[in-house]
């Protein structure tokens, strides 16, 4: 969907969508759940990613009843009976990998396709395993379609912490499943550690046990059970950071950005938003659930993005529009996301008048007082480049043309919507 956007001035009350994180998590521990007695997952919302999520624990014997913004789940048990083979996981990496390894807690032979960048997306350090313990894999040139025939054994396993927290998680969501106990020892620097925090927190909640050695490896007692439970998901963080850029660079010093469903003691890492523009100058009023952001005169800064990559990019929006130079370290994980979002963001801010540069896996950003905009940009099919874009065209002079717009389906598929509620203007060039 190729559409115009006007340059505008966003303003009012936001109601930040459910935490993605959480909610794959949530599906994916009721899902599992011993039988009989029902799961209910409620602030649920059906993005792309969260639909393919949902769909696959159906396929493996889940029984699930979709409201409009809920679920009820009755779990299978912990064992995976696939009633089909093949598992479309569309773009999504958090849904392949978490699943991956659950799906061969059983005996089984699973077929995992995906679309776009998915197809491409790292998956070594499971081959790697699956190497070692002789389960059959097959993919060509290392990329989707991958078939695996097999079963996970009890037993030592270990992981690189810097490639992506998501094999952690898989395999936090499956040891527990296995006949035996399991170590699993992380390899070197643990990024995106907050995303482990909310995975044994749901765990937790599901009444699974781990025990956590301070990051560096966790203890996996086999032969546990998933029990059902009720569970409401927060807002969030990811999604809230661009409403919270929108408040910021608004160039009206009058206006209010209040965003709804944030909670102040959130285990997200992308929490991170809020002392990260904080430190940049940001007036922002914090409750127990929710934020008010005022417009603010901010200063560029460092900022170290490994802990929180999804919002690299719409930082580098504020960064292009606040005073002197900010640098965003440390960013090699966001160039294995669904686009290299190193290089597109900032070929994309800078045909709208932006001054960002890489160096080896940092942008270098310096700040201008606005965008000139005028010409068509492209958000490289990613969601967040998409909503980076949008946030950035309020402060552009002349409108722009946002390629690929309908990108923001696979997390935020109402976002357009609250775009226009908060005051965006867009037409439809092209469906
Ligand atoms: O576990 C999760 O829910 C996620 C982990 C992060 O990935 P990495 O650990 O690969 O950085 C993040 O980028 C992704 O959007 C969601
Ligand atoms: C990278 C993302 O998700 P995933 O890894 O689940 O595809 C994201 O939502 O920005």
């Amino acid at each position: 969907m190729k559409i115009k956007i006007k340059p505008s001035i966003l303003n009012g009350t936001i109601e930040i969508p459910p935490s993605k994180s959480y909610s794959h998590r949530a599906v994916i521990a009721a899902a599992l759940a011993e039988g009989g007695k029902k799961s209910k997952i409620d602030n649920l919302k059906f993005s792309v990613d969260i639909t393919t999520t949902t769909d696959i624990m159906e396929n493996w014997g889940a029984k699930i009843n979709r409201e409009e913004s809920s679920l009820e789940i009755i779990g299978n048990g912990g064992k995976v009976v696939p009633k089909d083979k093949y598992m479309q996981c569309n773009e999504s990496g958090s849904t392949i990998r978490f699943l991956i390894p659950v799906g061969i807690t059983s005996e089984n032979e699973l077929i995992f396709d995906g679309k776009g960048k998915l197809v491409d997306r790292p998956l070594d350090s499971y081959y790697r395993i699956f190497s070692e313990q002789g389960i059959f894999y097959k993919n060509e040139n290392g990329k989707l379609p991958l078939t695996v025939n097999g079963k996970l054994k009890a037993g030592n396993y270990e992981i690189d912490g810097n490639i992506s927290s998501q094999f952690i998680t898989g395999l936090l969501y499956a040891l527990p499943l296995l006949d035996g106990d399991s170590k699993l020892t992380i390899n070197k620097n643990l990024e995106s550690k907050g995303y482990i925090d909310l995975t044994l927190e749901i765990l937790k909640l599901a009444g699974i046990e781990i025990v956590n050695n301070d990051y560096k490896s966790f203890d996996i007692k086999g032969n546990q059970i998933y029990r059902p439970f009720d569970y409401t998901v927060e807002g969030d963080y990811s999604q809230v950071a661009f409403w919270i850029v929108a408040g910021i660079i608004s160039a009206n010093k009058d206006n209010e950005v209040k965003c709804l469903h944030v909670n102040k003691n959130s285990l997200q890492g992308d929490r991170e938003i809020i002392e990260i523009v904080q430190r940049m100058g940001a007036k922002l009023e914090i409750s127990d659930d929710y934020v008010i952001v005022k417009p603010s005169k901010t200063k560029g800064t460092v900022i170290d993005i490994s802990q929180c990559p999804d919002i690299g990019p719409i930082l580098t929006v504020l960064g292009a529009l606040s005073e002197g130079e900010t640098r965003i370290i440390n960013g090699e994980r966001l160039r294995i996301k669904e686009s290299d979002r190193i290089t597109s963001i900032k070929t994309e801010l800078n045909k709208l008048g932006a001054n960002v540069s890489e160096e080896g896996d940092s942008l270098i950003i310096k700040g201008v007082d606005r965008f000139n905009g005028g010409v068509t940009v492209s958000a490289w099919n990613d969601h967040r480049i998409a909503m980076s874009l949008a946030i950035a065209s309020t402060r552009c002079e002349k409108e722009i043309i946002l390629e690929e717009a309908e990108s923001v389906r696979k997390s935020y598929p109402h976002f357009w919507d609250d775009f226009v509620k908060m005051g965006g203007e867009i037409e439809v060039i092209e469906k």
